[in-house]
C-alpha cells in the first residue's frame, strides 16, 4: 500500500486522530505536547500517528493535507488544524464540542 493510501485508511477509519511528533506521554516536540494537552482535556479517546517513527506519512501527509506542519488535528475525516487552531478551540469550548460529537456519532454506529 503506498502512503497516501495508509494516510487515508487512518483518516477514515478514526474521527479522532492526532498526526504529532512523538506519543501522547511523551511528545518531542512543544507544538504537539500543546496540542495533545488540550485534546486530552477533552476527556475522549484518540488514535494518534507519532511522525517521527513514520517518516513516509511525515513527507506525504502535508502534501495530502495541504497543511505545511506538525501536529495535525484530523476530526471526523476532516483537518481540524494545528497547534494555534486547536489551542484556539480550545480555549473557546469549541473543541470539546467538536471532539464530543465525534465519539458520540462513533459510539451510535459500534
Ligand atoms: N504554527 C504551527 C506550529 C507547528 C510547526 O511549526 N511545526 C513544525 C515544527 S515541529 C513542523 O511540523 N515542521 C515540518 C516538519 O517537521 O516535518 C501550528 O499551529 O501547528
Ligand atoms: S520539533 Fe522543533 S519545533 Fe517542533
Amino acid at each position: 500500500m503506498d502512503t497516501i493510501d495508509t494516510i487515508k485508511e487512518q483518516i477514515e477509519s478514526n474521527p479522532i486522530l492526532l498526526y504529532m511528533k512523538g506519543s501522547p506521554n511523551q511528545p518531542q516536540c512543544g507544538f504537539s505536547a500543546r496540542t495533545v494537552q488540550a485534546l486530552m482535556q477533552c476527556g475522549e479517546r484518540f488514535a494518534y500517528v507519532d511522525v517521527l517513527s513514520n517518516p513516509d506519512v511525515r513527507t506525504d501527509l502535508p502534501k495530502y493535507a495541504n497543511w505545511p506542519t506538525f501536529p495535525q488535528l484530523w476530526v471526523g475525516g476532516e483537518l481540524v488544524g494545528g497547534c494555534d487552531i486547536v489551542t484556539e478551540m480550545f480555549e473557546s469550548g469549541e473543541l470539546q464540542t467538536l471532539v464530543k460529537e465525534a465519539a458520540a456519532a462513533q459510539t451510535e454506529s459500534e
